[in-house]
């Protein structure tokens, strides 16, 4: 017998630990924890009778007063778990909940008196499972088709050879329909076939003088070919190699239909990134805070309403909350409707238009407090660390504050905004906008915005509007514009956090779902000290824009407001000079040489 052939015994138990016996145990365990996941909403019930039927019976065994005690603490448990359904849930699950916290406190009242083991017992079941069929009814989901699952061997994500016969199949539907004469690509080659868990993936190589892009433009053919819906066919580059190459992903399956759940903080603070979307391929994409030894990025999130841009932003906060390498800054330009959760959890928030002006006036100084830190190292970008944290300031509904029209001057808030992308960078600053449209116009026409996000991560979700994507298409072309991103997948679910990010990749991808932040830690994080010693602008005592609102101007700064911002600059150690006041302030020239006239 060889050596291979010999099964591996641990010789400690004398268990045999085949490749095959761990095989089996592995897709054992993997099915009992597909189905605990599936069917743990449906499982709840059953845990709840049987903790009742647990408390009874530990009461009638004992005698009082002790009996009181086990019934005293599932009274109490009772009373917990309506208490934190009623905070966390909807009216019917808090009415639901109250029946079944009050019915289990009942019932364990009874079998203490009774007894666990005769008929209250048998009862106490019966109205148990009748009390469950309105939860199961509720919380029924189809039961996906896994037959075909079941019954083929567990597929691994990363690339398998592909079954004998499979890749001759689409070899030969390749070379018949795609690269014969007459056909959308002729004269191309599919090389390097392999599967994935959903689908196939390969090389194509156009014939000479062709470049890649055309592959991108038969993406219709190749559906039709391989007789797929819309949306299952990519065709991206392959930087560095022949631009007569691509890589082409075939889904047979769309992993994006399902939702896929955050599940745990995964910034890596050698890299500055953590995944937010997963790819059609099943891949991670990566959203980038910082380059290593190149400095903070700045980025922007947009997509039509509903399309799931404050969710991107929830995990963009989680993931910066819970390092202990990132101070966040929030500005809701929703009027603090839009991220209510981080109000409390944000190092500032700013839920007023007067309240985001004070963050970025705010920021701006921390920006001038780094400028020392950065002589000190000798140049160079500072390098996010425990220390020395990256300021993020994230603005959800950005284009709110940034677009000015009859009623409203914003263009104060693009003058600081641009101030913070062009000069933040280095100094660990940078600027994470929400807008419903990637386009200029929402960035308050600021070229200068629009180019320094640009050049960070980008982000987006559904639009509805052709024109609009301006800021998208950099680079290669995207297979697709926004605009013909479905709203629903042919299941009929909604496709919220389905979208681009522009990175190496141009491949649809769904962002993850992180259901809610306020769950997650908060790790305390303090600024260094430079930025410490700038004071914190009071945002509590700021006044609603209600109360502030000029007779004109909604929620541009008034004469007064604009006067007493270069007073307290001037006091505060600014040269009385334009350039300087309007670095210090954020304020506009027209508006600083103004005030200087009037003071
Ligand atoms: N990645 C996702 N996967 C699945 N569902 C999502 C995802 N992102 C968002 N959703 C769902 O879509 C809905 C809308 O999301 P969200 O509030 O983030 O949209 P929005 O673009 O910010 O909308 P608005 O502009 O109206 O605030 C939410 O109910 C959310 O649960």
């Amino acid at each position: 017998m060889t050596e291979t052939a010999v099964a591996k015994v641990d010789h400690s138990d004398g268990i045999s630990t085949s490749p095959e016996g761990t095989q089996r145990t592995q897709s054992v365990l993997r099915e009992i924890r597909r189905l605990t996941r599936r069917y743990r909403m449906q499982a709840m019930p059953f845990a709840a009778i049987g903790a009742t039927h647990g408390i009874g019976a530990v009461a009638a065994a004992l005698d009082p007063p002790e009996a009181l005690l086990p019934v005293a603490a599932g009274w109490t448990a009772s009373a917990g778990i309506y208490g934190y359904v009623h905070r966390n849930a909807s009216r019917w699950d808090r009415l639901y909940a109250c029946v079944a916290a009050g019915s289990s406190a009942g019932w364990q009242a009874a079998l203490a008196l009774a007894g666990a083991n005769g008929v209250t017992a048998g009862l106490m079941w019966a109205f148990g499972a009748a009390l469950s069929i309105p939860w199961w009814v509720r919380h029924a989901e189809p039961e996906p088709d896994v037959t075909a699952e079941l019954a083929a061997p567990p597929q691994p994500r990363e690339a398998l050879p592909v079954a004998p016969g499979t890749a001759d199949r689409q070899l030969k539907l390749w070379n018949e329909h795609i690269a014969a004469n007459g056909k959308p690509l002729p004269g191309s080659a599919l090389d390097g076939i392999t599967e994935f868990a959903y689908g196939w993936k390969a090389t194509v190589t156009l014939a000479i003088g062709e470049h890649w892009h055309t592959t991108l433009q038969a993406r219709k053919s190749i559906l039709s070919v391989y007789d797929l819906p819309d949306g299952r066919v990519f065709v991206e580059a392959m930087h560095g190699e022949s631009v007569r190459k691509s890589r082409l992903t075939v889904l047979t399956s769309d992993p994006l239909q399902q939702k896929n759940h955050w599940n745990g903080p995964g910034l890596d603070p050698a890299t500055g990134k953590f995944p937010l979307m997963i790819a059609a391929d099943g891949e991670p994409l990566h959203f980038k805070l910082w380059n290593p030894g190149a400095g903070a990025l700045h980025a922007l999130i947009s997509g039509v309403t509903r399309s799931g841009k404050t969710k991107v932003l929830d995990v963009v906060l989680t993931e910066a909350s819970m390092s202990d390498r990132v101070y966040p800054l929030v500005i809701d330009g929703g009027g603090g409707a839009s991220l209510p959760q981080w109000r409390e959890r944000a190092n500032l928030f700013a839920g007023t238009p007067e309240q985001a002006r004070e963050v970025l006036r705010y920021t701006l100084r921390l920006i001038e407090r780094r400028r020392p830190v950065v002589e000190r190292q000798g140049g160079g970008s500072l390098e996010p660390s425990p220390e020395l944290p990256l300021v993020p300031v994230v603005i959800d509904e950005a284009h709110k504050l940034l677009m000015s029209d009859d009623e409203t001057d914003n263009r104060d808030i693009v003058r600081m905004c641009e101030q913070i992308t062009q000069e933040g960078a280095k100094f660990g600053v940078c600027l994470i906008l929400a807008t419903q449209v990637p386009s200029v116009k929402q960035l308050g026409n600021s070229t200068a915005l629009r180019d320094q996000v640009k050049a960070g991560t980008i982000v987006g979700l559904r639009i509805t509007e052709k024109g609009s994507g301006n800021m998208i298409d950099t680079g290669d072309p995207m297979p697709e514009h926004l605009k013909d991103l479905p709203a629903e997948f042919p299941d009929g679910s909604s496709t919220h956090g389905l979208g681009y990010m522009m990175t190496s990749r141009k491949i649809r991808a769904r962002a993850l779902l992180l259901e809610n932040p306020a769950e997650q830690p908060v790790t305390p994080t303090g600024l260094d000290p430079d930025s410490a010693a700038e004071p914190v602008p009071a945002l509590n005592t700021a006044k609603k824009p209600a109360e502030t609102a000029p007779p004109r101007r909604s929620s541009g700064p008034t004469a007064e407001d604009i006067d007493a911002t270069v007073r307290e600059a001037i006091a505060a150690g600014t040269e009385p000079a334009v350039d300087e006041l309007m670095r210090d302030t954020g304020l506009a020239m027209t508006q600083v040489r103004a005030a200087l006239k009037r003071i």
